[in-house]
């Protein structure tokens, strides 16, 4: 059992985050969508080249709606999460949920300014799971631009409160989180997606230096034989085959991203992401074709569903 005496969730809990800004310019944009394999499979691809080339002479490069992921990263050490009152071995975090909601398409550059807040905490035991919220405002406007929901889990981390009262503390409303059921008819739609071995040295670029996606040796102490795939890498494939499949190319249509990381990825796999639609929801799983396992679920909100769907 670790020694998790030095996990204080009150002082977790009042922790004021510092205002952050991040700035960003289309050449970051379109890294970050070769980096989720924007083009990977086709250099001309009509639903895709908008995101890393002024396609059409059209005047910027769009941005892909998970980017919205990156914003808070630069509040990372190393990949990890340093608080005071909370004591775990970065080595073994992993990402556990991304939710987003997008309240306007994002510009191809901009200044914004973070604001992050304690979303949750929660003693699984044998994990402390904590939950950091970041809306991001447009610093020249002032205009909430979107609100990112990160779920992190700490292996060996829980244990810190009593055990038949588990500590668990949460400021949001249920229906916000990606556990969902699958449903059980045929797909909607499938897509197929080969993430190339490099993936995540490409992916990492965007501002996610975790070693665990890089170094070998990183990746056997956290428990696995190689380096794993980001967790946003995957939701960002994840996300474009919605794209693709049923928003018909048109991302400026989706309101709302979840997903739940199920379980890694190797960098090299193969993505298949099965989609349903119920309503304007798209429910999607993505999973590893080499291996048969499920590695992500969540759902997908869109404004409203093409006509010709
Ligand atoms: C300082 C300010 C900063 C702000 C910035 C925030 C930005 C944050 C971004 C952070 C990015 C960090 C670095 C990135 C790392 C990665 O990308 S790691 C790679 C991606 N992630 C993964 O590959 C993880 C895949 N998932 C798994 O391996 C497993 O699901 C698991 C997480 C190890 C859990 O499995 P297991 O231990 O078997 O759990 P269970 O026994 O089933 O459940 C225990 C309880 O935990 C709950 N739970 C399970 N899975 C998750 C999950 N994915 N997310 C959230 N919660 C989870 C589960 O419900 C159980 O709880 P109860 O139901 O209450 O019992």
């Amino acid at each position: 059992m670790a020694d998790n005496s030095r996990f204080d969730h009150d002082l977790v809990l009042a922790h004021k985050f510092p205002e952050t800004t991040f700035t960003y310019t289309e050449r970051d944009a379109a890294v970050y969508a070769l980096g989720v394999g924007a083009c990977g499979r086709n250099a001309i691809d009509s639903d895709e080249l908008k995101y890393v080339y002024h396609e059409n002479g059209q005047q910027f490069v769009q941005v892909l709606p998970t980017f919205a992921a990156l914003f808070s990263l630069g509040s990372l050490t190393n990949g990890s999460i340093d608080l005071p009152g909370l004591q775990y071995d970065p080595r073994l975090l992993l990402h556990g949920q991304q939710y987003i909601q997008i309240y306007k398409p994002f510009p191809s550059s901009a200044s914004l300014i973070n604001k992050v807040s304690l979303a949750g905490l929660h003693d699984k035991g044998k994990a402390a799971i904590l939950e950091l919220e970041t809306k991001s405002y447009e610093k020249q406007s002032g205009e909430l631009l979107c609100m990112n929901r990160s779920t992190i889990y700490l292996r060996g981390a829980g244990g810190f409160s009593n055990s038949s009262h588990p500590y668990s503390y949460s400021n949001y409303r249920e229906n916000q989180a990606p556990a969902l059921k699958i449903p059980e008819s045929q797909p909607f739609a499938v897509f197929e997606d080969c993430t190339q071995p490099s993936q995540a040295l490409l992916y990492r670029l965007s501002g996610d230096y975790n070693p665990l996606h890089s170094d070998p040796m990183i990746a056997e102490v956290a428990g696995f034989p190689r380096p794993i795939l980001h967790g946003l890498c995957s939701l960002g494939f994840a996300v474009r085959a919605v794209i693709k499949c049923i928003c018909r190319g048109d991302a400026n249509i989706i309101t709302t991203i979840s997903g739940r990381f199920l379980l890694h990825v190797y960098p090299g796999e193969t993505l298949i992401t099965e989609m349903w639609l119920e309503g304007s929801r798209v429910i999607y799983q993505a999973k590893v074709k080499e291996r048969n396992r499920a590695v992500l679920s969540g759902f997908v909100d869109l404004l409203r569903v093409t006509s010709s769907l």
